[in-house]
């Protein structure tokens, strides 16, 4: 048996967060992988997706280039070439993280853990036993109980493939199907989206949704919501799905169905019982300091957590949080309130708080600023397609809610947002800043 005083299972944000504090007060780490080091979001998320969003973008700006007097022919993207680039950029990626690591004195193990006590861990016939186990294992795609959901693919399909669908069915109308819609949709292919609830991208603000509605449709995108699949058949390399609206079949032909309906914790190859860890159905019961609740000296952190986002930028906080704790004592809280995210559909949907209905149900008094900002200088100089805000302030006290921003850089203005939220700047401070000009931040004056 080897002794360490924290042992990480997985490689991904979470738990390189998880390395930061414990190394820094010279405590005994391994971290087991199984597959690349970065885990998802370097690999087979967020970086090699936004290669593609970026490709996707300039087919958008270069189809609005006649608004800039510039005569252009109808762009054509090599999709073969655009994956090689893709794969390209993110190569090294796995390396440059294990160097990372070898340099913060953290032991890298390549292998699929188990637990095997409550304070041990197998991992290829090695036992290894911490005083600290850390669950940093990510989350998969929900498996969904269709027939005929084998022939589903899914976002690492959609990332390695380079065969570009001619047309495509998402199940679910959540964030990969609107980011992976919206580059297939650039890019030529015939996109459908097939919601199973009333309302797409659930999380975000309605009349932000509304907006990247109209202009996924404008592009368009086929999106149909209070839609059931009932089964996924089969036959001459063509896919047929079957879904119902309102009892009402329907058939749809592709060449490619994504299993876009949302993600899980990973955990259900890790025999928690044998860690002693209690979950309901992989949803791991913690307490505030991301422990478990039956085994207290087990840490559960990123996309593993069941409840809250799975973000990237997440998923290293709560590492890192998880460390402190590990350091400090158990401590430390996350909180989960000012922090931004964006949907990278082209224009992207970008907010940070509460949306306008949460802050109602919240039981807060609110001003709520909605812009349409289409005739905008700035807008109009881009030749925006779409250019809304909605800032939600507290009538009390002036204090910024929430922002919800569609286009107008909003992925990047977002975050002067979350600033001023987590320090509280009101919205008549923020908006009596001075902004260099012409820009998009100098347009936060007169959104609320
Ligand atoms: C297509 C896609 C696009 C995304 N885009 C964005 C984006 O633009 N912005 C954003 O903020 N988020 C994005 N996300 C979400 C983001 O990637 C995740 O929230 C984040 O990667 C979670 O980090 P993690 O460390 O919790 O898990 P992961 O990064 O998944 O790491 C978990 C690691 O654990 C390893 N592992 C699993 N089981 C075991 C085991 N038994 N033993 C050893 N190792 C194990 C895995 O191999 C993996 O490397 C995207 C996700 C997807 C799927
Ligand atoms: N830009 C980003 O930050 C980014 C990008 C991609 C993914 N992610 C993360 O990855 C996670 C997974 O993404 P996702 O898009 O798969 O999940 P999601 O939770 O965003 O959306 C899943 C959708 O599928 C629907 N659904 C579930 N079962 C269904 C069924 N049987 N038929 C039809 N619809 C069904 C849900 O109602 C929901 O609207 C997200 O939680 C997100 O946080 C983030």
């Amino acid at each position: 048996m080897e002794n360490y005083d924290v042992v990480i299972l997985g490689g991904g944000n979470a738990g390189m967060g998880v390395t930061v504090a414990t190394r820094a007060a010279g405590l005994s780490v391994a971290m087991i992988e199984a597959r690349d080091l970065g885990g998802t979001c370097p690999n087979r998320g967020c970086t090699p997706k936004k290669v593609l969003v970026a490709a996707a973008h300039a087919v958008h700006d270069i189809e609005r280039a006649g608004q800039h007097r510039i005569a252009v022919s109808k762009p054509k993207l090599d999709w073969a070439a655009l994956i090689a680039r893709e794969k390209d950029i993110i190569r090294n990626i796995p390396d440059r993280l294990a160097g990372v690591m070898a340099k913060r004195g953290v032991d890298v193990i390549f292998g699929k853990a188990a637990f095997i006590g409550s304070h041990a861990i197998s991992v290829d016939g090695r036992r290894l036993e911490a005083k600290n186990i850390v669950i940093a294992t990510g989350s998969k795609p929900r498996s969904l109980p269709v027939p005929g959901a084998e022939h589903m693919a899914n976002s690492d399909d959609v990332l390695n493939d380079p065969v570009l669908p001619r047309d495509v069915v998402f199940v679910g109308g959540g964030v990969i199907a609107f980011e992976l819609g919206h580059v297939y949709a650039r890019a030529g292919a015939k996109v459908t989206i097939l919601e199973a609830l009333p309302h797409l991208l659930g999380s975000l603000d309605a009349d932000a949704v509304a907006q990247i509605r109209s202009e996924s449709e404008r592009i368009g995108i086929r999106l149909f919501t209070l839609a059931w699949v009932k089964r996924i058949e089969s036959s001459n390399k063509r896919l047929r799905v079957t879904f119902a609206i309102d009892g009402n079949e329907s058939t749809i032909d592709a060449d490619r169905v994504v299993n876009g309906a949302g993600r899980v914790a990973n955990v259900d190859e890790l025999d928690l019982g044998a860690g002693v860890v209690v979950h309901r159905e992989g949803r791991i019961e913690i307490d505030e300091h991301l422990r478990s609740r039956s085994n207290p000296d087990v840490y559960v952190c990123g996309d593993a957590v069941w409840n809250s986002s799975q973000l990237s930028p997440v998923a290293t906080y709560e590492g890192t949080l998880v460390g402190r704790n590990i350091v400090d004592g158990p401590i430390h809280r996350p909180d989960y309130a000012q922090i931004p995210a964006s949907v990278y559909t082209i224009p992207a949907v970008a907010s940070v708080g509460l949306t306008e209905a949460k802050a109602r149900e919240q039981g807060f008094a609110v001003k709520v600023y909605a812009n349409d900002m289409q005739d905008w200088l700035s807008a109009r100089t881009h030749a925006e397609t779409a250019a809304w805000s909605k800032i939600i302030v507290e009538t009390t006290t002036d204090k910024i809610l929430g922002a919800h921003m569609v286009g107008h850089a909003g992925e990047e203005l977002i975050h002067m947002f979350a600033l001023a939220m987590k320090h509280g700047i009101t919205a008549p401070q923020l908006s009596d800043a001075v902004y260099s000009f012409p820009t998009f931040s100098a347009d936060i004056g007169n959104m609320m």
